[in-house]
This record gives structure tokens, C-alpha cells and sequence, in this order.
């Protein structure tokens, strides 16, 4: 068994895998870290590898202090990848996007898709059908804007996210609604329909903490999957022990 673990910006994710198939998940903040994998061992004995992908500031440390137990593998960019890094700053690409573009290329072969990760960051990932990773785009998630909304203005308050009532704001806080969320929406169905002006057929997964939110609101459709990073992690560790 694996213990596959992505370090966002804003959250820990993590699932144990018994081979292809996703067994438990679980999500957590930084400072819970140790005392969740912890309990995750204790609860499934037969974990062997622990398997980490990390985007956010967390010490290689907290986990290098299981390695009495199991063995510890960090995904990084020198990993082998199922696809040709096109990006011009190859040692700057995130690994999470990496492994991202990874998943799409073995879950969908000869394709091209577009991968959406909505997190903190809402990201967009291309890789044509010849396998190439082309690059995307980087734009702030939803929690991000509204709470740039509030640190970066006087007068603006913090909200939680919430279902806009209307297009047409009719106070502070339904103007801020429609305007984050909303606003987040037109720009992820602008963004396809300009990749479809370029690329006729190519699927889109989307995935990250705000996937359920987006999904029912995109005219596009799209393959809604929470946990499509941490399948692709399994599976980027899997190309790796097979092509090390
Ligand atoms: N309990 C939660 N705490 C924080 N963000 C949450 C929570 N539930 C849903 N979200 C949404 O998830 C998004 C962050 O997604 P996540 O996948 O956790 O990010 P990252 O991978 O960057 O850590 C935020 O924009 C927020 O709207
Ligand atoms: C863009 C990101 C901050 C997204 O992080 P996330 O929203 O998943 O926490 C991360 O992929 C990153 O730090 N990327 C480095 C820059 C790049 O990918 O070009
Ligand atoms: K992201």
C-alpha cells in the first residue's frame, strides 16, 4: 500500500492506494501534519511508501522522520514524466501541475487535454496528443480573491463563498459574490473556449478544493474529479518505478 500526500498552498491532501484503486482520503492543515500520517499508519499497517508532492512550505523534515518505518519518495522535477516538457522554465514549473499533465497523459492517451486545478491558485495545463506539455496559465483561486478583496481595499469585508444570487449585485456583499464567483466562472468558460479556437477536441478535467463549486456552474462540460492530483500522483510514482 502507498501513502500518496500533495502539499498545496493552502491544505495537505492525502489518500493510501492499494494499487490503482484510491482505498481512504483525507484533508488536513500544516501543523496537523505528523499526528495525521501517523494515524493513517496505525490505521492501515501494509503502507510501505509514502509518497509526497509539495507545492507549500512544508519541512522535507516532517516526513524524512517516518523513514524508520517506510520509504519516502518526493516527486520532484527530476523524476521521469510521460510527456515532453515544452515549458521555457522547465526548474520553475510547479510539481503539482507536473504530475497533473503526468495523470492526464496515462489516464487519456493520445489526446489532448486541458487540465484544471481549481486551489489556491487555479491553474490551466495543456498536453497536445504527441505527448507534449505545452504549459498554461496561473490565476488566483477563489478563496484568493476574496480575500484580495478585503486585504487590498478599505472598505471591502472578508465573505465566505457563496452561490450568487444574480449577475447584478445588488449590495456590497452580493456585488463581491458576483464578482468573484461568477467572475471566476466566465473566466475558466472563456479560457476553454479560447483553447477550443486553437485545439477543436482536447477533454478538460477539473479538479482541486473548489471543483464541486465550479463544476454545476460551467457551461463547458467538463470530468469533475476532487481527487485527479492524487490519482496522478499514484500514478507518477507508479511510471517512475516502472521507468527509473
Ligand atoms: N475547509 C476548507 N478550507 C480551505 N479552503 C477550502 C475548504 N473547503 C473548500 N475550500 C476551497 O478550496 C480552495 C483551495 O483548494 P485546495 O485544493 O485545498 O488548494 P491547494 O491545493 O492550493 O492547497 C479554496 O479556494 C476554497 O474555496
Ligand atoms: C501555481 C502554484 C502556486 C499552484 O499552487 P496551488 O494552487 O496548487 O497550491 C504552484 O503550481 C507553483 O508554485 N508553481 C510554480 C510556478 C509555475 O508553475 O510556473
Ligand atoms: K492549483
Amino acid at each position: 500500500m502507498i501513502l500518496a500526500i500533495d502539499v498545496g498552498n493552502t491544505r495537505i491532501k492525502a489518500a493510501v492506494f492499494e494499487g490503482d484503486i484510491l482505498v481512504e482520503n483525507f484533508v488536513f492543515v500544516k501543523n496537523e501534519l505528523q499526528k495525521n500520517i501517523h494515524n493513517i499508519l496505525k490505521k492501515y499497517k501494509k503502507i510501505t511508501d509514502l509518497v509526497v508532492s509539495s507545492v507549500g512550505d512544508v519541512e522535507k523534515q516532517s516526513f524524512l522522520e517516518f523513514e524508520n518505518d517506510l520509504k519516502v519518495h518526493f516527486i520532484s522535477h527530476e523524476n521521469p514524466f510521460p510527456f515532453i516538457n515544452c515549458y521555457a522554465t522547465p526548474k520553475t514549473l510547479g510539481v503539482d501541475r507536473m504530475i497533473l499533465a503526468a495523470g492526464a497523459t496515462i489516464q487519456f492517451p493520445n489526446q489532448n487535454r486541458l487540465v484544471i486545478d481549481a486551489g489556491t491558485c487555479v491553474t490551466f495545463d495543456f498536453t497536445d496528443e504527441n505527448n507534449n506539455y505545452l504549459g498554461g496559465a496561473i490565476t488566483p483561486g477563489l478563496r484568493l480573491r476574496y480575500e484580495s478583496l478585503h486585504n487590498y481595499t478599505a472598505k471591502l469585508p472578508l465573505l465566505p463563498l457563496e452561490d450568487p444570487k444574480d449577475l447584478i449585485g445588488k449590495s456590497t456583499s452580493e456585488s463581491i459574490h458576483s464578482g468573484v464567483a461568477n467572475g471566476l466562472v466566465y473566466e475558466i468558460d472563456g479560457f476553454i473556449d479560447e483553447y477550443r479556437a486553437r485545439y477543436s477536441n482536447f477533454i478538460i478535467i477539473l479538479t482541486g478544493g473548489d471543483t464541486e463549486f465550479l463544476a454545476k456552474r460551467l457551461k463547458n462540460t467538463i470530468f469533475a474529479n476532487s481527487n485527479f492530483l492524487l490519482e496522478s500522483l499514484n500514478q507518477t510514482f507508479q511510471y517512475k518505478i516502472k521507468n527509473d
